[in-house]
């Protein structure tokens, strides 16, 4: 049951690579952890995990890793974390102890700025491998960071994952900062992972590219299906999608699939290029498009849609 105390909400663990955001994570869960561990596990990839509590459920997202952009695609990838982000609840940067705030620390602090309504939070990680002294100092140089890019933290919390120092109460300070609202999952297997959304939200985009003014928001994409093909070498993973399309009439159909399926052909393959791009594995995307009809005005199908 849950009363009306009872907390839930999306919190991301950011920060430069080998920061301590995955074993962070694995710490907060403990042992009540749904992880998709069908998931590629590449640095790239989104990992989830639920910290489930009598009067709160966490739930733990590694949103994709920025890019510092070349590239439009490396553009279009950034405003995809930059749409996560402003989707969770609050975001924890991560700056390990016992290593200096450095340049890729203040490119992400930076980038978090451009999100204005995401609580934001700081985390010191593996104090263990700092002295008191020079965790003090840490905690200044991250307070002044903030202060120079304009965040303001919500908590600056010291922790190590590896000792467990501090985790209970950087816990309990994370589920402070959610809203009330009830439990979003149940115990168990977990379906829309954030890879799952971002893979479908790149599908849609693809599928609207030179159709908006025809399709005007017609379009609506569920990934049905998402795993690692098994049976395959470490070192050549390939990640099946099976994704449906949804349009309202037939008439959006056609237009969708194009004279031969030309374009419908070309959709999954500028989709699965993106896809690949964004999760750093090789993609077999499998697309089909359905006439969900008038599924905008239908709360059910929104529903079903995860709308
Ligand atoms: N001593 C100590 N080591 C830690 C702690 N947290 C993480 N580490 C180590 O730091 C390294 C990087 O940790 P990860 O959790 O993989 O870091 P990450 O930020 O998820 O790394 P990427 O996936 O590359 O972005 C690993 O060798 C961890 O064992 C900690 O609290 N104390």
């Amino acid at each position: 049951m849950t009363g009306p105390e009872h907390r839930s909400g999306f919190v991301s663990l950011v920060g430069r690579p080998n920061a301590g955001k995955s074993t962070l994570t694995n710490a907060l869960v403990g042992q009540k952890v749904v992880i998709t561990s069908d998931k590629p596990q590449t640095t790239r990839s989104v990992v989830r995990g639920i910290v489930h509590r009598p009067d709160a459920q966490l739930i733990m997202v590694d949103t994709p890793g920025l890019h510092r952009p070349r590239t439009l695609l490396g553009e279009r990838l950034n405003d995809l974390v930059h749409a996560t982000w402003a989707e969770v609840d609050a975001v924890a940067v991560c700056f390990p102890a016992n290593e200096r705030i450095g340049p890729g620390d203040r490119f992400i602090t930076t980038e978090l700025a451009k999100v204005p309504r995401t609580t934001k939070l700081a985390i010191a990680t593996k104090t263990d491998l700092a002295d008191p002294g020079r965790i003090a100092e840490h905690l200044g140089e991250i307070a002044a960071l903030g202060a120079e890019t304009g965040v303001e933290w919500a908590e600056i919390v010291p922790v190590s994952a590896v000792s467990g120092d501090q985790v209970s109460l950087l816990a309990d300070l994370m589920v402070g900062l959610l809203p009330e609202g009830p439990q979003l999952y149940p115990d168990g297997d977990l379906t829309d992972a954030p890879e799952e959304i971002l893979a479908a939200e790149l599908i849609r985009e693809a599928a609207l590219d030179g159709v908006r003014d025809e399709l005007p928001h017609s379009i609506a994409v569920v990934v049905e299906e998402m795993g690692l093909r098994e049976d395959r070498p470490d070192d050549r993973p390939l990640l099946d999608i099976h994704a449906n399309l949804y349009v309202e009439r037939s008439s959006q159909k056609g237009i969708v699939i194009g004279r031969g399926g030309s374009r419908l052909k070309d959709v999954g393959r500028r989709a699965r290029l993106q896809i690949e791009a964004l999760l750093g594995v090789p993609v077999y995307l499998d697309l089909h498009v359905k006439i969900a009809k008038d599924w905008q005005r239908d709360p059910r199908q929104l529903r079903k849609l995860g709308l």
